[in-house]
């Protein structure tokens, strides 16, 4: 089995995913900013967990090559991943610590939580299957924004999101997540039990996306 399968196994939830209208609006501009901002604000509190995650994936790692991918992953979303939501935030006026007194969404706390229990109670492989959607995902969209005919760059507030998300540090470890995935997939055979609680953690994971990308709307509806 490989991330492919994984994918394959779940398209429909997955192009919900990564072609969510969310993704549209912010790809052309018309996305409303407050939408936005409530996104991006549990963005930062749903990164924190997300960084345990992969805290946990060290901690489970049974030598210092298996160590080193997660704890870079790490390193990308605390230095990197996380400035873009602090300087968004800051244009907004909010503080780091504002940020963090904001409350976590049930969204954010029910996704998060999906990927540290999959983490806690199952394998590496369990645990990189949760995180997956998030990477690769993200690294799909910041592909298909970048190079779509309908993104609007000139006066896009929404651009630097986009050029995270394309930008070649984010693209680099989206490849190692997904090499790393891969060869742990590789010796799970596809019809086995292992295959299928794999694929469904995988589908979760891709359910729990489509959901964060709604939760802004629903903030703005209410
Ligand atoms: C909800 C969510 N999924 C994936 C990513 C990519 O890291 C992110 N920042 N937020």
């Amino acid at each position: 089995m490989n991330t492919a399968d994984l994918i394959a196994s779940c398209q429909q939830d997955w192009n919900d995913y990564t072609r969510h209208r969310f993704l549209i609006e912010l790809g052309n501009g018309t996305l409303p900013k407050e939408v936005f901002q409530h996104y991006l604000e549990q963005d930062y509190l749903f990164l924190i967990q997300f960084s345990r995650a992969y805290a946990l994936a060290v901690y489970k790692s049974d030598n210092f090559a298996e160590m080193r991918k997660p704890l870079e992953a790490l390193h990308g979303l605390i230095s990197h991943e996380t400035r873009l939501h602090v300087e968004y935030c800051e244009q907004w006026g909010l503080t780091e610590q504002d940020m963090m007194n904001i409350p976590e969404a049930t969204g954010t706390v029910a996704y998060t939580r999906l990927v540290l229990d999959a983490g806690q109670s199952g394998s590496l492989t369990d645990l990189y299957a949760a995180l997956a959607p998030c990477s690769i995902g993200y690294g799909h969209i910041g592909r298909w924004l970048a190079n779509s005919p309908n993104t609007v760059w000139e006066g896009n507030p929404y651009r630097e999101w986009i050029e995270t998300y394309n930008g070649e540090e984010y693209q680099a470890g989206v490849q190692a997540s997904q090499e790393q995935l891969d060869e742990l997939l590789a010796e799970i055979p596809d019809d086995s039990r292992s295959a299928a609680r794999i694929k469904k953690i995988f589908r979760s994971a891709t359910c729990m996306e489509v959901a964060f990308w709604e939760q802004g709307y629903e903030a703005l509806a209410s």
